[in-house]
């Protein structure tokens, strides 16, 4: 809290909605939103480790906000400019194309100032998986058998849960097992991207759970109830949604029991919600895809066919991207386009001096991934000019 310091107040000109310099202090940046100044970079800035700050001029003081989702490494040197009313693009310099470009977003709804940053994917990443369905019906062991195929292709979303450890279930593996009070705290603190009550119990997933998994290059698995699954589609998190049911209810109670996990209460209640969560997965528009769990080698089977792995071989990890983003000189903006002007050196091309990054198809954001960006040179610089030449 305190005093804008100095640079702040005489660079902070009306904001030009076409052409944007480096508002900035070394490598510091301020877009204004609204009656909020943000202040991007880690220069100097003992006091903001997250390298976010937000200047209010309603109140005249600094607030060091919470910032949720995968924070990108401190860095030197970026672009940062308004897109879309609320959310600021960043464009970091001198930095792979998968690690370039950031988003900045305010989170409403919280009564303190919270942000979140979500990192810009070049092209439609894979979407995470959201598997739901009864107890007892085989959704860990059908993911599981996906897993162990393809190890370097999936990675699970390890949820956290206020119920017990059961014999052979590791912290940190299985779920994160917690305390109810702190999971209401970090609900409260936004740092979940669904929960819900399940049998009794607290789960949730963690929007840390999902990006772990995005950060190895891997597809995210989650398995998550009906409620958990609802809410994914209400969120920013693209994902596609399976629905597993059993052949018969009688099959799902010898299941249960068969696993010998819960105690005969716990069992009837899972018994109780199953009949429940069987109506709800039938409500139109939540799931994209139905199995029945009968045979299990013919169910796993549809599951790889509808994730296109059924002629699958060798497994193939999701790829990044590897081009290179140069020093940056300046960027401009027109319609859904950006604009950026490199500093090139002798060597490189001159039409590598200008990329075109395409934000006209993004889809998802904070807290999550924004995916579907485009990045390409733009028109060669010579006189007539020549045709677009995609970067990856
Ligand atoms: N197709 C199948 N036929 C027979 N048994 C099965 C089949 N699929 C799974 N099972 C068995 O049913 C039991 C429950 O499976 P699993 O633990 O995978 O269910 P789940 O849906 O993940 O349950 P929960 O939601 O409680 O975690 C396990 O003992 C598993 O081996
Ligand atoms: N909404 C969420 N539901 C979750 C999550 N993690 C697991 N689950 C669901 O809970 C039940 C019970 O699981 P169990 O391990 O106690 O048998 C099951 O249906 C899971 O799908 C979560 O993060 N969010």
């Amino acid at each position: 809290m305190g005093e804008a310091p100095a640079f702040l107040l005489e660079n902070l000109q009306e904001d030009d909605t076409n052409v944007f310099h480096l508002k900035s202090e070394g490598t510091q940046t301020a877009t204004v939103i609204g009656s909020k100044t943000y202040v991007i970079g880690w220069a100097n800035d003992k006091v903001a480790t997250s390298g976010v700050r937000i200047f209010d001029k309603c109140t005249n003081e600094w607030v060091i906000p919470t910032v949720l989702g995968t924070k990108p490494k401190p860095f030197r040197g970026h672009l940062a400019m308004l897109y879309c009313e609320d959310r600021i693009l960043v464009v970091k310099e001198s930095s792979t194309f998968d690690e370039c470009i950031w988003f900045l977003e305010q989170q409403k709804n919280f009564e303190t100032q919270v942000v979140a940053w979500s990192r810009g994917v070049i092209g439609d990443a894979e979407k995470p998986i959201v598997i739901s369905g009864p107890s007892g019906v085989g959704k860990g062991t059908l993911i599981n058998k996906l897993m162990d195929e393809f190890p370097a292709m999936f990675g699970f979303s390890v949820s956290h849960t206020t119920r017990a450890p059961r014999d052979g279930e590791r912290n940190g593996v299985h779920y994160n097992f917690t305390e109810r009070s702190v999971m209401e705290q970090d609900i409260k603190d936004g740092k979940f991207l669904e929960f819900a009550a399940v049998h009794g119990n607290l789960y949730g997933t963690s929007i840390e759970a999902v990006d772990v998994v995005a950060d190895a290059g891997k597809r995210c698995i989650l398995d998550i109830d009906v409620q958990g699954a609802r809410s994914v589609r209400d969120s920013c998190l693209e994902a596609i949604f399976i629905f597993v049911s059993p052949p018969s209810f009688e099959e799902l109670e010898k299941r249960l029991r068969a696993r010998g996990t819960e105690t005969e209460e716990q069992i009837q209640k899972r018994l109780r919600n199953a009949k429940n969560e069987l109506e709800k997965g039938r409500e139109p528009g939540l799931f994209d895809h139905m199995l029945v769990n009968d045979d299990f080698d013919s169910c796993y089977m549809s599951l790889k066919k509808l994730l296109g792995l059924d002629g699958a071989i060798n497994e193939t990890p999701c790829s990044l991207e590897m081009g290179y983003l140069p020093l940056v000189d300046s960027a401009s903006k027109s319609d859904e386009k950006i604009l950026i002007k490199c500093k090139t050196g002798e060597s490189e091309k001159a039409s590598q001096k200008m990329i075109t990054l395409d934000l006209s198809s993004i889809k998802g954001g904070a807290p999550a991934r924004t995916r579907g960006l485009n990045m390409y040179y733009a028109e060669d610089l010579t006189p007539n000019g020549s045709t677009d030449e995609k970067l990856s």
